[in-house]
């Protein structure tokens, strides 16, 4: 099942317009984030992709780490130069509905979910993440990178993961193509980002309908404390910023740097 990425037959199978075709592809490096972030601005382009079979620094959120077994996963970074400097969360999310859209379609039901903030969740388990990091040159933004880590033929994960994490072959009982899994997913990707561009209500809408919890009452977590009362999810605006009803009928907003949801 352990094999190396075919470049060629994944490019082959991509139909995006600009999205994947500039590609770096390495039988391990230390993190692909970490690789685009450390690129002079004269060395990317909008779409530039970065692609490993390990990773031997893998970055999560909140300064984890990001394990991966070797050459069954896919683990890669995409370049984004938008000319719209705000409503980067929105674009997470954009990326987030597209693996979400992408693992229903590929598993024929309605399995996958968004877990606020970043979280691919499929039959209950975790199975991708996504780590998204802004770049800027003195005060000046110069690109944003969006790495996601999706497992896809693992079949064993460690004795800390196993009850929380799962990966699309286990779900779907069959090995997975990669290259092809993931030529259909950058064009999914493609796809949300105009949507995001063009500031689609759409997209904001179908967010909130994949986000797990929404318009339900849900646990709270602010600044690591747990609230006693429950907040009613009614989703992202057109920002990124999450609003929560409160039990006095106030909506309140939040940053997804402020809150943590506690859903079942
Ligand atoms: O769930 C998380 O905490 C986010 C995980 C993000 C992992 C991906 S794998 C590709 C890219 N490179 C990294 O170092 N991290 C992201």
């Amino acid at each position: 099942m352990n094999s190396t990425f075919d470049q060629s037959e994944f490019l082959q199978k991509l139909e995006t317009q600009w999205l994947g075709h500039s590609i770096r592809y390495f039988e391990e490096l230390a993190s692909t984030n970490t690789y685009l972030k450390k690129l002079s601005s004269q060395d990317i382009q909008h779409g530039l992709f970065c692609l490993t079979d390990y990773q031997t620094r893998g970055r999560g959120q909140y300064e984890r780490r990001w394990e991966s077994e070797k050459g069954v996963n896919l683990t890669f970074s995409i370049v984004f130069t938008p000319v719209d400097t705000g409503r980067f969360h929105v674009l997470t999310l954009a990326c987030a509905l597209a693996i979400v859209e992408k693992l229903n379609d590929f598993l024929n039901a309605s399995c996958a979910a968004i877990k606020w903030p970043n979280d691919i969740i499929l039959n209950k388990k975790k199975t991708a993440g996504i780590l998204t990091e802004a770049v800027f040159s003195g005060n000046t933004f110069d690109r944003l990178i969006i790495g996601i880590g999706l497992n896809i033929n693992q079949q064993k994960f460690s004795y800390e993961l196993k009850e929380v994490a799962t990966s699309v072959s286990l779900e779907k009982g069959k090995e997975i193509n990669r290259e092809q899994f993931l030529a259909d997913l950058l064009n999914r990707i493609e796809y949300k980002y105009t949507l995001w561009e063009q500031q689609q209500s759409s997209l904001i809408k179908t967010i909130n309908q994949n986000i797990i919890g929404y318009g339900q009452w849900v646990g709270l977590k602010i600044d690591d404390e747990v609230q006693d009362e429950l907040y009613k999810l009614l989703g992202i605006n057109e920002n990124g910023a999450l609003l929560m009803l409160n039990r006095d009928g106030g909506i309140d907003s939040f940053s997804y740097e402020q809150i943590q949801l506690i859903t079942n």
